[in-house]
């Protein structure tokens, strides 16, 4: 039997998976050492990187190819702007954090933004799921690990459980469903290409996680 796309995607990008599901980011998460001026960039950064994921999901709606990928693609836009969202604006609120002291278009964090938003607006459907479930995934990898740990940082303590959670794994599982069904019709090429997009999107988010340090 053919491997799955979605095994093929983690096989051939496992170094560079590995390498940012233990980013100095993570880790310090782990060790609960993050220093707060980290965070508090970082908090910034991916609050601007959650906004840019609804325009990326809008562009995902638009190419689905059936009316349930796109029911589903509307709840994930629901909980971006209503819970997602909700997060950073109460968070900016508790820890008195001024977003616009920040610079967010600075080269790391602008390089994320504009290669996440062109693969979704130049891309097909698939671009998009196949660059969503590099970061999705990740994501729940290292906080299934981080959730386990002792957070002294409720807010942090809160992002963290907020991708181990049930929710969050059906988001990142139903990527993969989707890229895995595809895949058995794909040529090798195609799954070739779409492989190279997750391994591009991790090196552009170990560079996004780096610019909390500086
Ligand atoms: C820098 C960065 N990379 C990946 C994620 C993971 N993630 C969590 S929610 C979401 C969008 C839709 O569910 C994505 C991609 C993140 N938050 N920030």
């Amino acid at each position: 039997m053919m491997q799955s796309l979605s095994d093929q995607m983690l096989e051939e990008n496992r170094d560079i998976f590995d390498a940012m599901v233990h980013h100095r980011f993570v880790e310090d998460i782990k060790a609960d050492r993050l220093p707060v001026a980290a965070f508090e960039r970082y908090l910034v950064f991916e609050g601007a990187f959650v906004d840019t994921a609804i325009a990326i999901f809008a562009y995902a709606t638009a190419k689905a190819e059936t009316m349930a990928q796109k029911r589903w693609l509307i709840g994930v836009l629901d909980a971006l702007a209503n819970q997602q969202i909700a997060y950073f604006e109460k968070t900016f609120v508790v820890r008195g954090i001024d977003p616009a002291s920040y610079d967010t278009s600075r080269e790391d964090v602008a390089a994320f933004r504009d290669g996440m938003l062109a693969i979704a607006r130049n891309g097909g459907f698939l671009d998009t799921i196949a660059a969503m479930f590099a970061a999705e995934w990740m994501y729940w990898t290292w906080s299934k690990t981080a959730s386990r740990c002792t957070i002294n940082d409720p807010l942090l303590k809160e992002w963290v459980a907020l991708h181990a959670e049930p929710a969050f794994e059906a988001q990142a599982r139903w990527l993969k469903t989707v890229l895995d069904e595809a895949g058995e019709t794909l040529d090798a090429a195609e799954r070739k290409r779409l492989s190279m997009i997750f391994g591009l999107v991790q090196r552009l988010e170990i560079d996004f996680h780096e610019a909390a340090y500086s």
